[in-house]
C-alpha cells in the first residue's frame, strides 16, 4: 500500500515547500489538474527535479489523444500519467501502448462514471496499472465519498491495482485501510493540516502498521 501526495491549490514553490516538509512519509507526489491548468508540465518537471527520489504523478485528466497526452507528460518526468475511465477504450489503449515506451504507468480515474462495476470490469482488461476511485472536489462539498466504490472495484479488479481519491482524512484512513487499496491519495488532508508532517507520519504509520497485522 502506497500514500500519494496530491497537491491542487497551489503553485509550483508552495507545492514544493510541501513536499520538503512531507518528503519522507509519502510515495508519490501528485501534481493536480488545477497545477497542470495553470503551469503546464513545467510544473511536473519542477517537482521531478527537486525530488528526483519521488515518483510524481501529473493528473492530466486524459479524455483524448490519450498516447500523446501520455508522452508529454512522461517526458517531463511523471511516472504515473492519469486517464479518465468515461473516456473510450481506444484512448486507454493508446496511452498505455505509449507509457510501456516512456517507462511510466497509467492511472484510469473513474470520476464520474455510472456504472463502476461494469466500466472496472472493462477498464480490467485494458492493461492499465492503476484503477482509481475518485469523489471529485463539488460531490465532496454535497456529502459524497468514495468510500463504496472501493468496496466495489476491490469485488471485481482482478489485474489491476486500486486507489481511492476524494476527501479522505486522517480519521477515515483506517475505513480506507481496510479496504486494502494499492494506493490511497490524500490532498487537502495533508496539504491543508497545520502540522502537514505530523499527519502524513500518522497516515503512513497505520497504514505500515496494517501491511504487518
Ligand atoms: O484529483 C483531485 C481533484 O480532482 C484531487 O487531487 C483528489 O481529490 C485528492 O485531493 P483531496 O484529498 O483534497 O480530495
Amino acid at each position: 500500500m502506497k500514500l500519494q501526495l496530491a497537491l491542487d491549490l497551489v503553485n509550483i514553490p508552495e507545492a514544493i515547500e510541501v513536499v520538503k516538509e512531507v518528503e519522507a512519509h509519502i510515495d508519490v507526489v501528485e501534481i493536480g489538474t488545477p497545477i497542470i491548468n495553470q503551469e503546464g508540465h513545467h510544473a511536473v518537471k519542477a517537482m521531478k527535479d527537486a525530488f528526483p527520489s519521488l515518483a510524481v504523478l501529473a493528473d492530466t485528466k486524459i479524455m483524448d489523444a490519450g498516447g500523446y497526452e501520455v508522452m508529454n507528460a512522461s517526458q517531463a518526468g511523471a511516472s504515473i500519467v492519469t486517464v479518465l475511465g468515461a473516456t473510450d477504450d481506444e484512448t486507454i489503449k493508446g496511452a498505455v501502448e505509449e507509457a510501456k515506451k516512456q517507462g511510466s504507468e497509467i492511472l484510469v480515474d473513474m470520476i464520474n462514471v455510472t456504472d463502476i462495476e461494469q466500466r472496472a470490469k472493462e477498464v480490467d482488461a485494458l492493461g492499465v496499472d492503476y484503477i482509481c476511485v475518485h469523489t471529485g472536489y463539488d460531490l465532496q462539498a454535497v456529502g459524497v465519498t468514495p468510500f463504496s466504490q472501493l468496496t466495489t472495484i476491490k469485488n471485481v479488479v482482478k489485474n489491476t491495482k486500486t486507489a481511492v481519491a476524494g476527501g479522505i482524512k486522517l480519521e477515515t484512513i483506517p475505513e480506507v485501510i481496510k479496504a486494502q487499496p494499492d494506493l490511497i491519495i490524500v490532498g487537502g488532508g495533508i496539504a491543508n493540516q497545520d502540522d502537514k508532517k505530523a499527519v502524513a507520519a500518522e497516515i503512513q504509520k497505520q497504514m505500515k502498521d496494517a501491511a504487518t497485522v
